[in-house]
């Protein structure tokens, strides 16, 4: 009894934790990944009513009746799964005339503030839609925030719901008011850590937390164990082949492992592969945390067989972190985090290869060999293929990566002309 008490009141504890922090929160609306969110904050006090208000408002409750809906517990992985969940839930149960996008709230300069979830736009005013979300909430993983106008149709406000014991009730209200755009796009709040991870500790640890809900983490964290911490490498050079799908990694690497008569890796490494599925059905939280994972047990590979001759590894670490950001940073290009920000930098617990080479491929050359190849996708490589803006953002985080950065090779031409051109490469920076 007093251990289900102790759960209660932990729970009570988790979701307090981001609640009572929630009316200072800004508000990102994503309706276009190719433009600026629309942001707004909450306020107590009547906002005055101007042009900028007005056109929040028209942009936020012009198309029907308006809903919010967050995952708040403060167990990160916990918090993680349930907005996956709620997604799909959404996706599947919102009536057609429903427009769902994408709601951030965050504490602007604060890392890892950010809470994901969605805001919804019933066009046609459906009651079946308000008790469907209610019905949401009941699990205490989720609030509800729905909006309402003043009478004059001039000021909105934001009312939470919760689940206290067996009722839905509102338990806040604030007044809408416009947010300044942030410095940065508010996606960048949520990488370190969250989706790109720094240290080996810090990707097990994610791992850890998932023993629970995902039994095949024990799987990998006992593989992971076996893995000697901070190996280096040996005399022979190591050289990584990156490049977005198709670009002709395998090509070349199988090559380049003739060629040089080197040890063909990848990452993530072989030993990995039947946990893959799993974990790339899991949100970037964990799928992120497995893949990292995956770079320090091919280091350790990498270090024993650099003993004995060249290493050749297709994909490392810049395809990990690369892809990473690309997919959770929202926006243009132009959000991705600048040059020099810290989350380009190398994990200094990671084995470092020699020579990084990126491969770039001109998009049609690309899709021509997408076609010609026919087989399976997942679907990070049929959004590659519709999204060029990914596609860009993923490439864009490739080149920014520093210590080792990419040395890039225009892979467009014959499989002949770069291979030539990537053992000239090899030759010049590990003297072979
Ligand atoms: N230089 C080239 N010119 C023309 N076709 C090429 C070239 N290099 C590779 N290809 C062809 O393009 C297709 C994709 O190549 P490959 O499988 O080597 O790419 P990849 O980067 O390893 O892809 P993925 O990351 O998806 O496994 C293959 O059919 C391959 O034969
Ligand atoms: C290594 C690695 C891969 N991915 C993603 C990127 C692509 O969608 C596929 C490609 O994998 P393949 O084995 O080369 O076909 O996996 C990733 O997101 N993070 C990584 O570390």
């Amino acid at each position: 009894m007093s251990i289900r008490l102790n759960c209660l009141s932990n729970m009570a504890r988790r979701l307090n934790c981001n609640f009572s922090q929630w009316s200072s929160r800004v508000f990102a609306a994503e309706f276009d990944s190719r433009c600026d969110p629309v942001y707004f904050a909450l306020s107590a006090q009547t906002p005055a009513a101007d042009e900028k208000q007005s056109l929040l408002f028209q942009k936020l409750f012009s198309q029907g009746k308006a809903f919010s809906v967050h995952a708040i517990t403060d167990d990160r992985i916990q918090r993680a799964r349930s907005y996956s969940d709620l997604q799909d839930k959404l996706v599947s149960a919102l009536p057609k005339s429903c427009n769902l996008l994408q709601l951030i709230a965050f504490h602007p300069d604060v890392n890892n503030s950010l809470v994901k979830g969605f805001f919804i736009q019933d066009a046609l005013n459906n009651a079946g839609t308000e008790n469907m979300l209610k019905d949401l909430v009941k699990s205490e993983e989720f609030h509800l925030c729905t909006y309402v106008s003043s009478e004059d149709g001039k000021l909105w406000q934001q009312c939470v719901w919760s689940q206290r014991g067996k009722e839905c009730t509102e338990v806040a209200k604030h007044y809408i008011t416009v947010a300044a755009k942030p410095e940065y796009h508010p996606s960048l709040l949520n990488i370190i850590n969250t989706v790109v991870y720094y240290s080996f500790e810090d990707a097990y640890r994610v791992l850890q937390e998932c023993k629970e809900c995902i039994p095949e983490s024990k799987e990998v964290l006992e593989l992971a164990d076996q893995c000697i911490k901070n190996s280096t490498k040996g005399r022979f050079p190591v050289i990584v082949i990156e490049g977005l799908d198709a670009t002709g990694k395998t090509t070349l690497t199988q090559s380049l492992q003739e060629i040089l008569r080197g040890a063909l890796l990848r990452s993530p490494p072989g030993c990995l592969s039947q946990w893959r599925a799993r974990f790339d059905a899991e949100p970037p939280l964990i799928r992120r945390a497995f893949y990292a994972l995956g770079n320090y047990i091919s280091a350790c590979d990498i270090a024993r067989e650099s003993a004995k001759s060249p290493v050749i590894v297709d994909r490392y670490w810049h395809s990990t972190a690369a892809y990473a950001i690309a997919t959770e940073v929202g926006g243009t290009l132009e959000s991705l985090p600048s040059s020099h920000s810290e989350v380009y930098r190398w994990p200094r617990d990671l084995l470092t290869p020699d020579l990084v080479v990126l491969l770039t491929v001109r998009p049609e050359e690309r899709a021509r060999r997408l076609l010609a190849r026919g087989v399976e996708k997942t679907r990070e490589e049929a959004e590659l293929e519709a999204n060029n803006l990914f596609r860009q953002k993923v490439e864009e985080a490739y080149r920014r990566i520093q210590d080792p950065a990419c040395v890039v090779i225009d892979a467009s031409p014959s499989k002949e002309e770069v291979l030539s051109e990537v053992l000239l490469l090899i030759q010049k920076h590990c003297n072979l």
